[in-house]
């Protein structure tokens, strides 16, 4: 049986292709959503830090100091080397994930060629002959192969970008005819990423679940059960008019943990940290990943570790292209609060539910900012002011 999207599927990268000038009406984002963009000499559009403040260039940081850049570095190999280093590893983890939801990790074991190879492999696919990519279309049921939009809401405003989706984990998940088998090398590249990945992350849950001194019985992995993983790889064309659209509309991610790597030459990824009334850019560093606290373990740490919203916007002259692994509890875990994480005397911040069903809100409705969470935040409980 085929289920269709509410509308026509339209791939981005073939309308931008087709050398349009103006974006068509459902690319169009309200005032409001709009990002601030400044257009230099050239008329190239740039993500602007501030509105009326001076542009940032997105692919190009020589000379600033990491501290200066927003989005905590945090270095594995503090991590790896115990004693005094983890400490501070384990500090700084924990603060990144209280205030900001994103930390950008390096040493984390990939060497910059191997991340180069994943990326080629992954964009190989997008320079492919449509008919080619038609092939792997994807539906909004299992949402796994090519895709354009995320939830089925007829007339929703889209994104200005296409991806392609799998399941990874538990194995017995994958449709292996979604897989490309073109470029030839893109099925073992992309296997042997997932699976570094899905180690890194494993360590990642240890490091979180001792920064929030959990106890051995209650840690974030026994919380999550077998884990699922998912792989996206989002790719952002060249947009006429990027003033207007986003590339990837505002929302937290709605699992665990995701692991980011971003293109190394075109930003474009922007976040909103609680603190923030703004929108920062995440500044490209070669070689780092980057990490983010998913909706899932803001539910399990009842608050204390934030998802944060992100978005991207899109640029008028390059191309840009990401992958995001996302680690997430068992579809059928039930997940809450860990007791451990919900002070004496109060209620837990958020109501019980399986991943899958969690997953369902943005699957059917969609990107909504933070608002997939705040929807179950108990009403009873003392909702932490910044989910407000
Ligand atoms: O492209 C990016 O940098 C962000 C992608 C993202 O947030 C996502 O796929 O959930
Ligand atoms: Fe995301």
């Amino acid at each position: 049986m085929e289920f269709l999207w509410p509308e026509p599927v339209q791939r981005v990268q073939h309308l931008a292709e087709s050398g349009l000038k103006c974006v068509p009406a459902q690319y169009v984002r309200p005032a409001a959503d709009r990002p601030h963009l400044m257009i230099d000499a050239s008329g190239a559009a740039h993500a602007a830090r501030r509105e009326g403040f001076q542009t940032q260039r997105l692919s190009s940081y020589e000379g600033t100091s990491l501290e200066s850049i927003g989005v905590p570095v945090l270095d594995l190999a503090d991590w790896m080397s115990g004693g005094e280093r983890s400490m501070a590893f384990l500090r700084q983890l924990k603060r990144a994930c209280e205030e900001w939801g994103f930390l950008q990790l390096i040493n984390h074991g990939m060497s910059e060629a191997e991340l180069d190879r994943v990326r080629e492999a992954a964009r190989g696919f997008f320079h492919l002959p449509i008919q080619e990519k038609q092939a792997y279309a994807n539906d909004p049921v299992s949402y796994q192969g090519y895709g354009s939009r995320l939830g089925s809401t007829k007339g929703a405003i889209l994104d200005w970008g296409d991806y392609f989706f799998l399941n990874i984990l538990p194995v017995a998940s994958r449709d292996m005819t979604k897989w490309p088998t073109n470029p030839h090398s893109w099925r073992s590249v992309m296997e042997d990423y997932c699976k570094k990945i899905a180690e890194l992350s494993r360590k990642l849950l240890e490091a979180l679940s001792i920064s929030l001194d959990l106890t051995a019985a209650s840690t974030l992995q026994e919380a999550f059960g077998e884990v699922d993983m998912g792989l996206r790889i989002n790719f952002y064309p060249p947009c006429p008019q990027p003033e207007l659209t986003l590339g990837l509309s505002s929302h937290s991610d709605p699992g665990g943990i995701a692991l980011l790597l971003q293109d190394p030459k075109v930003g474009g990824l922007q976040v909103k940290p609680p603190s923030s009334l703004e929108w920062i850019n995440v500044p490209v560093i070669p070689g780092a990943l980057l990490v983010n606290i998913g909706d899932q373990v803001q539910i399990l740490t009842n608050g204390r570790y934030k998802s944060v919203e992100h978005r991207v916007v899109t640029n008028n002259n390059c191309e840009r292209l990401s992958l995001v692994c996302f680690i997430n509890p068992g579809n059928n875990t039930v997940v809450s609060p860990l007791p451990e994480l919900v002070p004496r005397n109060e209620l837990p911040a958020y109501n019980a539910m399986t991943f899958k069903q969690y997953r369902s809100f943005i699957r059917r409705m969609g990107t909504n900012g933070k608002g997939h969470i705040n929807s179950i935040a108990s009403p009873t409980s003392l909702t932490p002011k910044s989910q407000a």
